[in-house]
């Protein structure tokens, strides 16, 4: 999918610090433009900051935690900005429904378990669009089920009575509620089984197109990222060190620890590698990249230590 060029989200220069015993720098004057209608995956290893970074741009940080520099600002699709900086209380509360919403990893788990799914869907509106009348209430939730993949039926069911997968993708209805133009993913699907997994990206995919949002997609599997994102950032110790578009990532990474990432990982080294963005890249393309970064991650290396950033 072609994304427009316009931002619908800017970070800038943000710098997020956990004021614990000893300061740690987690996220470290991190600039990003998320254009409207993209796929932004964010790749690193664990601890390098994602999840920070991803709270700090929802503005869900909590002490220890706390922004030291930059701002982040949401350009709107009706032409105005707002420096999230200046929202706090019920708008920041309203704005993040309505604007960004997010799913993080155990998203399934915080449905309510003595609520039936129609009652939490309901929830949401009951508080955003409390204009709306309990009989379009209902019809909406029922057609938000049906988007995300899951039979209507089930707004009678109470959350144990769903799988894994359908109470994430609940979550994921939950999120889809007010429209949002952005949506933040951290890790949405790491809990649940690989075909699982699938069927709910390729849902997120589909959805992306047919509404039109902008996603922040965050997890520490590439692979997964290379099939999916328009663009990737690849994160360490608290700062982007590399941005491209996927593809030219994948072919042509410029920064040592892009290689050494990349190779880090058999599915796209391996024989099996050719799944990966299936039709543009080859099996043998891939492997003759790898050998390459093996070769030339061999003799250099990053130079950031992790110690250096807390
Ligand atoms: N509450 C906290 N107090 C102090 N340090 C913290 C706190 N939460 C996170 N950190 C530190 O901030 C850094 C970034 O953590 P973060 O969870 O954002 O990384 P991540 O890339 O999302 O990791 P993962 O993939 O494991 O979720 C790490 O060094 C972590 O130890």
């Amino acid at each position: 999918m072609k994304t427009a060029e316009h931002p619908v989200l800017s970070i800038e220069n943000l710098s997020i610090d956990y004021l614990a015993e000893t300061t740690v720098h987690a996220v470290r004057d991190v600039s990003l433009t998320l254009r409207r209608g993209e796929i932004l995956g964010l790749a690193g290893e664990s601890g390098c900051g994602k999840s920070t970074l991803a709270y700090g741009l929802t503005r869900l940080l909590k002490p220890p935690a706390f922004i030291t520099g930059g701002r982040v600002v949401f350009s709107s699709r009706e032409g105005y900005d707002i420096d999230l900086s200046t929202l706090g209380g019920e708008d920041l509360r309203a704005f993040r429904w309505d604007k960004i919403a997010m799913v993080f990893q155990g998203a399934m788990n915080s449905l309510n378990p003595v609520l039936r799914i129609a009652e939490q869907l309901e929830d949401v509106f009951l508080t955003h669009r409390p204009e709306l009348g309990k009989a379009e209430r209902r019809r909406r939730c029922g057609e938000l089920l049906e988007l995300v993949g899951v039979d209507r039926g089930r707004l009678r069911a109470y959350p144990h009575e769903l799988s894994g997968g359908m109470r994430q993708r609940v979550m994921i209805a939950m999120a889809l509620a007010l429209e949002p133009q952005v949506l933040v993913m951290d890790e949405p699907t790491t809990a649940l089984d690989v075909v699982v997994q699938r069927e709910i990206l390729q849902e997120i995919t589909r959805l992306r197109s047919e509404l039109g949002f902008a996603v922040v997609f965050i997890t520490h599997d590439l692979p997964l990222l290379l099939e999916i994102s328009d663009r990737i950032a690849i994160m360490r110790a608290g700062l982007i060190i590399e941005l491209d578009d996927a593809l030219t990532l994948y072919t042509n990474p410029q920064h040592p620890y892009t290689r050494r990432l990349l190779s880090s990982f058999p599915s796209l080294t391996g024989e099996r590698g050719d799944f990966i963005r299936s039709g543009v890249l080859t099996g043998d393309i891939a492997l003759e990249e790898t050998e390459q970064t093996l070769e030339a991650t061999a003799a250099e290396d990053v130079g950031i230590d992790k110690e250096e950033a807390r």
